[in-house]
């Protein structure tokens, strides 16, 4: 079912004729191949976007609960990071306490450790990515095992068909790519956003108006580009994160009820 949505994605179907290159490869390849995509278990991501205090932790918690998903908050791996006393602690402590953005390759191999790890293959990813830079950097990963890749690599081989490099690259690229599936945005105004983390009360070094201004700013000039490339893409449900976490939650409910309703 996820599969399913996943492969209806715009990436996938309307690349078709750009990859085959015109009349080398048969319907039929292509038939077989898209089955064999579809077929494997893609994961299915959802990135979940807002302003501090928009209520991203706190709806991912309602999703996790309905329809189970793994939930991957960028700030609690980071958080955590910072717990363990990695080689990379004070640096995230400092860039957090900051309201500035971690580097994007570190934030990145977190996540992708989370996911690679996970039996459960439907992601909400939540707080990431915040920056244009994390965006690009994600999508470079590869949600493929290298095994996966070897046995495409010759089923390609196998075919008669001749596929010419570049084309081969792009249908690999595809095949890859770590791409959100959907985007939520959850629509805060400041004011409401400030009272929320000024009464968070969960200890953060953060949560303090003096960096919660700083990270307004950096929600404006970094985040906001993140949502309006997805939201060019179609990809973006906005919330309005006014209101009672329950009736909040009934705005994002039949988003990932009509995903299952296609099982
Ligand atoms: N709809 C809501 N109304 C009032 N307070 C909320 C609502 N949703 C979340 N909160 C509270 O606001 C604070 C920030 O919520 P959180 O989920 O941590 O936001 P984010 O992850 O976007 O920073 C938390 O203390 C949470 O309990
Ligand atoms: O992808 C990420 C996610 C978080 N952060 C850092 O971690 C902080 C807290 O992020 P979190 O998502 O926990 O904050 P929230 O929006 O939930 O308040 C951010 O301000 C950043 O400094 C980051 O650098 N990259
Ligand atoms: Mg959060």
């Amino acid at each position: 079912m996820w599969r399913r949505v996943a492969s209806l994605s715009p990436l996938v179907s309307s690349s078709k004729p750009s990859i085959l290159n015109q009349g080398l490869c048969t319907f039929k390849f292509w038939e077989t191949f898209t089955t064999d995509i579809a077929t494997q278990e893609k994961p299915f991501i959802t990135f979940v976007l807002g302003g501090p205090g928009s209520g991203k932790g706190t709806q991912c918690e309602k999703i996790v609960e309905t329809f189970g998903f793994k939930h991957l908050s960028a700030g609690d791996l980071l958080r955590r990071e910072i717990a363990s006393k990695s080689e990379y602690g004070s640096m995230i402590l400092n860039t957090i306490r900051e309201g500035k953005i971690v580097p994007s390759q570190v934030t990145v191999k977190l996540i992708q450790r989370e996911m690679e790890s996970s039996d459960n293959k439907k992601f909400l990813i939540d707080g990431f990515p915040r920056s244009e830079e994390n965006r690009i950097a994600f999508e470079k990963i590869n949600t493929k095992t290298l095994s996966d890749l070897s046995a495409l690599c010759s089923k390609v081989k196998e075919t008669e068909c001749y596929i010419k490099e570049k084309s081969r690259r792009d249908l690999m690229k595809i095949l890859t790519g770590a791409e959100p599936n959907l985007v939520l945005f959850f629509d805060c105004p400041e004011k409401e956003m400030v009272k929320r983390v000024l009464s968070r009360n969960q200890g953060r070094v953060d949560d303090n108006i003096d960096t919660m201004k700083k990270r307004l700013k950096v929600f404006e000039a970094l985040n906001r580009p993140v949502i309006n490339y997805y939201s060019e893409r179609g990809k973006v449900f906005k919330i309005s994160a006014v209101g009672t976490v329950d009736e909040i939650f009934e705005q994002v409910r039949p988003i990932f009820a009509s995903c299952e309703a296609i099982k």
